[in-house]
C-alpha cells in the first residue's frame, strides 16, 4: 500500500467517466464531494497487500491516525489513487481494503469521506504547505519486502 497524505484547506472531486468496466455503484450525491480542513489520503493498494489485507488495513489506519494527530486533523478523505504504484492489487481486493479503512477510521472517531472507486475524477486540492502537510507512507504485510 502506498499512501500520499496531504493536509489541505479542502479537497473536492467530481466523477467524470468510468475507469473500470464495473466501477463501484454510486448514488447521484456521491458524484461530487468536498471536505474542508481535511487530511487527504491518496492510496494505491498493492499486489503484496493481497496476502494479508486486514493487517494492511490496521497498519494504514495506525499511520493515518499518527499523521492526523500530528497535523491536528479530525477529518479524513480516503481517495483511491492508482498512480502511486506499478504493482496494483486487483480492483475487488483494493475496494474492500479502502472500504474497511473508511469504516475503521470512523470507528476511531474521524469524520470520513471516501471518493468513489473505479472512476476518472476531476479534483481540486488546497495543500496547506506547512512542513508536515505533504507526507508519504509505504505499508507492507509482515513477511513481504518493500519493493
Ligand atoms: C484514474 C484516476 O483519475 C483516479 N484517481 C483513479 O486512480 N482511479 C482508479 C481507482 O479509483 C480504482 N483503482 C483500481 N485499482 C486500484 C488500486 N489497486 N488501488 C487504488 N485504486 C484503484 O480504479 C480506477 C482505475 O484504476
Amino acid at each position: 500500500m502506498r499512501m500520499l497524505l496531504i493536509h489541505s484547506d479542502y479537497l473536492e472531486y467530481e466523477v467524470k467517466d468510468k475507469a473500470l468496466k464495473s466501477p463501484e455503484p454510486i448514488s447521484e450525491e456521491q458524484k461530487k464531494g468536498r471536505l474542508e480542513e481535511v487530511l487527504a489520503v491518496f492510496m494505491s493498494v498493492e499486489k503484496a497487500d493481497e496476502t494479508n489485507p486486514e493487517e494492511v488495513v490496521e497498519k494504514a489506519v495506525a499511520e493515518i491516525k499518527d499523521v492526523a494527530s500530528q497535523v491536528k486533523a479530525d477529518r479524513i478523505f480516503v481517495y483511491p489513487f492508482a498512480h502511486l504504484s506499478s504493482e496494483l492489487a486487483k480492483p475487488d481486493v483494493a475496494l474492500k481494503v479502502l472500504q474497511r479503512i473508511e469504516e475503521r477510521l470512523r470507528e476511531e472517531g474521524f469524520e470520513v469521506k471516501r471518493a468513489p472507486f473505479g472512476y476518472y475524477k476531476a479534483f481540486r486540492l488546497s495543500c496547506k504547505g506547512h512542513p508536515l502537510a505533504e507526507l508519504s507512507r509505504t505499508i507492507v504485510p509482515s513477511g513481504e519486502a518493500v519493493s
